[in-house]
């Protein structure tokens, strides 16, 4: 059974503290991210599905800190995904930070309703020290929520946390935006917690393993499918061959299996091993030969929609999981670029004739599977196609293009990038 510690550990690898962006969709999140990341409202958000996460080098007169920051989309997985994922992530948090839309008065009970919930999970496992920041934001617009009226909503569901609350936006100049004087508290905050021995990695030590796989395990609220399904997923990544040995297998007709995870671990090795032009090829030509030749698949037919479907969901992924410490010109961080992550995103670029292949190891595949929960839902396509369309006899044979939403773009995901 896997830990908290050992789960984000993989997930942040560096030493910077774990802030994550809450609220409901649509309220800011993903915005309000890389508004802090580029000191300016530069990028376009698409609804999020999984996380986004980046790496916030802040500075401050009293010294430097580092922040990774990462936002839980609701996502593919229904709109109670974020909140039945919490329990993976929230435990080794810094700070959390709620975002409220407080333009949007008609889903303020939703939002308090989510945010109670939360409050409630972070009790439940003693994380009672960690403060918790509320954003009124889209605060340019007119008629918003007067910030009184959010304390009064929100507050009580606190308890001891340290509680703020905050108007901002990312529609004014930074300095004019309500965020510098958030990530100052946050900042005051960590170093309240540090003095007094508080930051996270003692949070979570104190309680023995046992206590802690117990809480997992028990919590009420944690037990929906897909959270069971990506433990599951999580637990067979922590005992996986090298991805060597299973492309060998894949080579050889013997995968240790022939189902969900497999092919979600078969599309994240070969992409990241070859990118994405060569690696699109060498699944479709290696999974028409599988299911061809071996007994394994015997039963199955090849599905050209679902194929190049889960390349691209695997892809964006894989895009996702790419934090960079400064990859773009940063007001907070003006050194070369640095890559922390799974593979580096150069790997996955269609150019034809450049291959910088570069095998990633098991504990990349977990990482991946951690910024991008959705993946464990093999039912993920019906949020894309219809039932008839997926299963015609066309989209068996050729790509067919969703009739209910666009597939994941993965140059949106590069615009934000840039
Ligand atoms: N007026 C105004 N609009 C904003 C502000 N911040 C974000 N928005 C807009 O609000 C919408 C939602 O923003 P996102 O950042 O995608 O919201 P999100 O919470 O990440 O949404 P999901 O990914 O669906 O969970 C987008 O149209 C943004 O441009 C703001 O400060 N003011
Ligand atoms: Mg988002």
């Amino acid at each position: 059974m896997l830990s908290f510690e050992s789960l984000v550990k993989r997930l942040w690898p560096s030493a910077a503290y774990s802030v994550p962006f809450l609220g409901l969709d649509f309220s800011g999140k993903t915005s309000l991210l890389y508004y802090i990341k580029f000191e300016a409202d530069v990028i376009t958000p698409i609804p999020s599905i999984g996380m986004n996460v980046e790496s916030l080098p802040l500075r401050f007169a009293k010294g430097d800190i580092s922040l990774t920051g990462y936002d839980i989309s609701a996502g593919c997985g229904g709109p109670r995904f974020a909140r039945q994922m919490a329990r993976f992530y929230l435990p080794a948090s810094a700070a959390v930070i709620w975002v409220v839309d407080s333009s949007d008065r008609k889903r303020l009970e939703e939002s308090v309703e989510d945010f109670e919930y939360i409050m409630h999970f972070l009790q439940e496992f003693h994380l009672t020290q960690i403060p918790v920041i509320l954003l009124a934001h889209k605060s340019d617009l007119p008629n918003t929520i007067p910030v009184d009226e959010l304390r009064r909503m929100f507050w009580p569901h606190c308890k001891n946390h340290p509680f703020a609350i905050f108007p901002t936006t990312c529609r004014r100049p930074y300095k004019d935006s309500g965020v510098p004087v958030v990530l100052a508290w946050l900042y005051s905050q960590i170093q309240a917690s540090e003095l007094l021995g508080k930051h996270s990695e003692g949070q979570s030590s104190t309680k023995s393993e046992e206590q802690e796989v117990k809480e997992m395990t028990t919590y009420s609220g944690s037990t929906n499918k897909l959270a069971r399904r990506l433990e599951d997923f999580l637990t067979r990544a922590e005992s996986d061959s090298t991805p060597e040995t299973f492309l060998q297998q894949f080579r050889e007709l013997n995968l240790p299996a022939w189902d969900h995870y497999t092919h979600i671990r078969l599309a994240y090795v070969i992409l990241t091993t070859y990118g994405r032009q060569k690696g699109k090829n060498m699944i479709f030509d290696g999974l028409q030969h599988y299911i061809a030749n071996s007994k394994q698949a015997t039963g199955r037919a090849f599905h050209f929609t679902m194929t190049y479907f889960w390349i691209q969901i695997v892809h964006f992924g894989i895009r996702s999981s790419v934090v960079t410490s400064s990859e773009a010109p940063s007001p907070h961080n003006d050194s070369s670029t640095t890559l922390t992550s799974v593979s580096d995103a150069s790997t996955l670029v269609d150019t034809p004739g450049v291959v910088t292949a570069s095998t990633p190891s098991t504990d990349d595949f977990f990482r991946f599977l951690l910024i991008n929960p959705y993946v464990v839902d093999g039912n993920l396509w019906t949020d894309y196609y219809s039932k008839d369309v997926m299963m015609s006899p066309k989209a068996k044979e050729e790509m067919v293009l969703p009739d209910k939403k666009p597939l994941p773009s993965l140059l949106v995901r590069d615009t934000i990038r840039r």
